[in-house]
């Protein structure tokens, strides 16, 4: 095209409709210096590429009409330079947004996964208690009748195991044929041996089922505190699912026992704070929203039964039974027994521990979302976060996938401490071996190459406990040989283990990993914004090499 036809010929507006830099126009390929004088064509005959470039449909089109007067040719341009001048103003527009979006970022977002138990509501409760305790605390009434559940639910399966050892050692008594607080057992439910060995039961005293009966008011708040939680619509047959238990099951973890979960999305805590008091005062501390007066309040059985709890679980015959049974109450999720005077006072309010303690299965997704006012390192990029907690039950994982394009980084919980106990949903699953096998799984997932992993090795309190007590690593994991039975060494293999399976399958990525018991605020509010710090910071990295 000569410099000539480029003058008279109204240059189209690509600007408006130019695409992002990274594709550069069909014009930025124009010199953008004039050509050297002896390439210029002062020919008047048109060149051949000039003849290409009128017989374009796109030039024909835009060319001003042929016999065009001196005022229309004047109308023509003012149109024109109207419509650059709107044009600029969107393009100046865009990039002023582009601009702000930079300086803006979006939220960072962070993902909780792990087999159920594992500890990610937990963790969860962590990142509300450090960015928003107010809000954390005002929850208290509705976790208060979460923890009277759990202290219900363990005295319930005691009392399922004194009636087991009862059916043994009195086959022809009446009571034998009831479950705990009157609950109907039939023949063909009589309890199997799982792992105890039923001749070594101690024999029940008069005492002993004289304790049973006081307890069975325990009954009616345990079905009392389900209903709550599982809202208007619970069915009687998905209550009795949950109730009407040989306690085998519900301590062994059958694929029958159905435990009590919520939709998180769902209002179980409005539910339990209205129950409770009934004001509606939602902005006030909910330990002053508890109608401690209230003859329907779950505590005031729970009061009353107190003493009556105390002596079963201080009983020298029903620890008798659980270690026949090898039932180890103390590791199990919600364990409260030792603090019954406590948890069972008439005024009793949960402490924040108490909440973390608190053991309440999820069905849903709960997004949690925060500002922190300074982002770690000071970066303005961390602003807002958002955290996503799913359930972790084998049939709830496909719901995981859909998070998986859009988080900065998941935070992995692995509970080691549970190597010697197997899944809930399928019993034919050891617990460990399933949490290495979805550690795999992720990390050499596709959808989340560009995704942070933090591998949070949990329980790890609970792990110290069990090979102090002397139960043995390599009883279950029969490549840990005769290593030391201790802390240091187990957490360390494990470690190892996981480490090992990342590098494999996702060698160039970085193997964050962190001891944690996220019961304990203290430790695992260090660990969190040492991880908050590591997320920005790799963003930071990123958006660098990206920009
Ligand atoms: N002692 C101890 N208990 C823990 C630890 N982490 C979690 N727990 C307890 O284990 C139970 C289960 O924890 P959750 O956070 O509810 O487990 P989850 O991964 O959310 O489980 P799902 O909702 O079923 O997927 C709760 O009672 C917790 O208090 C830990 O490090 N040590
Ligand atoms: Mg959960």
């Amino acid at each position: 095209m000569t410099r000539a036809s480029t003058s008279q010929a109204p240059k189209p507006n690509f600007n408006r409709y130019s695409p992002p830099s990274f594709f550069p126009p069909p014009f930025a390929l124009l010199p953008l210096q004039p050509p050297p004088p002896e390439k210029l064509n002062l020919n008047l005959m048109p060149s051949k590429r000039q003849r290409v470039s009128d017989d374009d449909p796109l030039t024909r089109a835009i060319a001003p009409p042929p016999n065009e007067t001196p005022a229309e040719r004047e109308i023509r341009l003012c149109a024109e330079q109207e419509a650059k001048r709107i044009s600029d103003a969107i393009d100046e527009e865009i990039n002023r947004q582009r601009i702000v979006d930079k300086k803006v970022p979006k939220a960072v977002k962070i993902l909780l996964l792990g087999q159920s138990e594992s500890g990610k509501s937990t963790t969860l409760k962590n990142f509300q208690l450090m960015n928003s305790p107010k809000a954390f605390r005002t929850e208290r009434a509705s976790w208060r009748a979460v923890i009277q559940l759990n202290v219900v639910q363990s005295v319930h399966i005691i009392l399922e195991l004194m009636t087991k050892a009862h059916a043994y050692t009195h086959p022809s008594s009446p009571s034998s044929s009831h479950g705990s607080s009157g609950r109907p057992q039939t023949s063909s439910s009589r309890p199997s041996t799982s792992s105890g060995t039923p001749k070594d039961y101690p024999p029940l005293t008069p005492e002993h089922l004289k304790l049973k009966m006081r307890l069975a008011p325990l009954m009616q708040v345990e079905e009392a505190l389900i209903r709550k939680l599982l809202g208007p619509g619970v069915g009687a047959h998905a209550l009795a699912g949950m109730m009407n238990l040989p306690y085998s099951e519900r301590m062994h973890a059958s694929p029958k026992r159905p435990e009590v979960s919520v939709n998180s999305a769902g209002s179980w805590k409005g539910a339990f704070s209205r129950l409770i008091n009934g004001n509606g005062r939602e902005s006030c501390e909910s330990s002053d929203m508890i109608d401690f007066a209230d003859p329907e309040d779950p505590g005031v059985v729970l009061a009353a039964c107190a003493d009556d709890m105390i002596r079963l679980w201080a009983d020298p015959t029903v620890k008798k039974l659980l270690e026949i049974e090898k039932m180890r109450p103390e590791e199990m999720a919600g364990f409260f027994l030792d603090a019954l005077d406590r948890v069972t006072a008439p005024r009793y309010v949960p402490t924040d521990d108490d909440i973390l303690r608190a053991r309440l299965k999820t069905l849903g997704v709960t997004e949690y979302r925060f500002t922190m006012k300074s982002g770690p390192l000071g970066s303005a990029m961390s602003h807002d976060w958002r955290v996503f907690d799913v359930g972790g039950q084998r049939s709830l994982r496909a719901a995981w996938v859909p998070f998986f394009d859009d988080m900065n980084a998941i935070i992995f919980l692995a509970p080691i401490s549970c190597f010697d106990q197997v899944l809930q949903e399928d019993p034919s699953v050891n617990r460990l071996a399933d949490s290495v096998l979805l550690w795999k799984t992720i990390v050499s997932n596709p959808l989340l190459k560009k995704t942070d992993l933090v591998l949070f090795l949990n329980k790890c309190d609970i792990l110290r406990a069990k090979l102090n007590s002397g139960i043995r690593l390599g009883d279950y994991i029969v490549s840990y040989g005769s290593r030391p039975n201790d802390f240091d060494c187990a957490s360390q293999y494990l470690r190892k283990k996981f480490a090992a399976l990342m590098k494999e399958h996702s060698p160039e990525r970085p193997f964050y990993c962190h001891f944690t018991s996220v019961t304990d605020t203290k430790s695992t509010t260090l660990i969190l914004a040492n991880v908050q710090d590591m997320i920005v910071r790799d963003n930071l990295k990123r958006s660098a090499l990206v920009g």
